[in-house]
């Protein structure tokens, strides 16, 4: 027997009897894809969840049909690709996961994915701004940095944007930093948490080890170039078959998982890449900082914090870049505004 109790521990199964009367319906849309089908295993796996909707352009009804056969207690449905199935999948979702959309092969950038993404997320966008304009939305496909603004556009354009709503899913950077970490140190990696802030490609990455219990990795360049660039090493080894999945899907589950703990617990806190006010005045409108989240979703988006001179020239560089990113929302698909 495969059991959520195997997977989940007493603490977070006690939890969940406390919260089993809440209903918590989650939606993935691109759940048949390389992150979709394990991300979605893992959501079935979590007892807070109570109702999975599956869609994809092909084959989320026969990833469900698997899926529902897996014995917890939440419901799985998988949706046709057509618009009413879109529309079902979504409605009432309290989460939506965005992977949708296609992953970089070696030698291509994040910003490559842009032309085939951001029409794909912003179809998916309009999509749940009119049949879950109230869901939190987890995008996770790339690139991050512009993807996330499309939906904030396709909210306003629909009159139903809540900011406190919308997140860049930058979790597999802090799950990556904190096991290289623990890898170079030989600790648990469940003990590190390196807060990892900026966006999610490159030198957008910025990691804060003076701000973890081993403030001397501050200058370890082996170490930043593999989390700045751990995408790039998995594209590699991956050889043209995609980027990373498994490692996402965890990602993303934990992601959707402080979520869904932060309605009824306080103190849950994820940097995720969000409508931030830290650096407007620059003329960046989303950053990834630690985000304490709440039943409302973001409920305290806190600064970069202390840092020492050689982050803060790290920070400059990131900075720097995701301004470029600001300034070319203008040449968003005309489709987008
Ligand atoms: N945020 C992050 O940290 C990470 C993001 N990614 C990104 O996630 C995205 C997905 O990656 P994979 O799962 O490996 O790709 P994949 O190609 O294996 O799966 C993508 C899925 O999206 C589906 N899809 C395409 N258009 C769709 C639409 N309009 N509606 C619904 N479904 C649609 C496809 O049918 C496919 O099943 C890529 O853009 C990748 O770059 C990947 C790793 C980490
Ligand atoms: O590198 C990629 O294209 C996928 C990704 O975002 C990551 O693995 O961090």
């Amino acid at each position: 027997m495969f059991a959520a109790s195997r997977v989940f521990g007493a603490a977070q199964r006690r939890a969940f009897s406390a919260s089993a009367r809440d209903l918590s319906k989650v939606t993935v849309l691109g759940a048949a894809g390389g992150i979709g089908q394990p991300l979605s295993l893992l959501l079935k796996l979590n007892p807070r969840v109570t109702d999975l909707a599956l869609y994809d352009i092909r084959g989320g009804p026969g990833v469900a049909a698997d899926i529902s056969h897996i014995n917890t207690a939440s419901k799985v449905t998988g949706y046709e690709p057509t618009p009413s199935g879109l529309d079902a999948a979504l409605k009432g979702a309290e989460i939506v996961l965005i992977p949708a959309g296609v992953p970089r092969k070696p030698g291509m950038t994040r910003d490559d994915l842009f032309n085939t993404n951001a029409s794909i997320v912003r179809d998916l966008a309009k999509a749940a701004a009119k049949s879950a304009p109230d869901a939190n939305i987890l995008v996770i496909s790339n690139p991050v940095n512009s993807t996330v603004p499309i939906v904030a556009e396709i909210f306003k354009a629909a009159g139903v944007y809540n900011p406190k709503r919308l997140f860049g899913v930058t979790t597999l950077d802090v799950v990556r930093a904190s096991r290289f970490v623990s890898e170079i140190k030989k600790t648990d990696p469940a003990d590190e948490n390196i807060v990892v802030v900026g966006g999610h490609s490159g030198v957008t990455i910025v990691p804060l080890f003076s701000q973890s219990s081993h403030p001397d990795l501050v200058g370890d360049a082996n170490l930043l170039k593999r989390v700045q660039f751990g995408g790039d090493e998995v594209v590699q080894a991956k050889d043209g078959a995609g980027s990373a999945t498994l490692s996402m899907a965890m990602a993303g589950a934990r992601f959707a998982e402080s979520l869904l703990k932060a309605k009824t617990q306080s103190g849950v806190v994820e940097p995720t890449f969000v409508d931030s006010p830290l650096y407007k005045d620059q003329g960046i409108d989303f950053f990834a900082s630690k985000v304490e989240l709440g039943p409302n979703g973001v409920e305290k988006i806190m600064d970069v914090g202390k840092i020492t001179s050689e982050e803060q020239k790290l920070l400059d560089a990131c900075l720097a870049d995701l301004k470029k990113a600001s300034c070319s929302e203008d040449s968003l698909p005309e489709h987008a505004h």
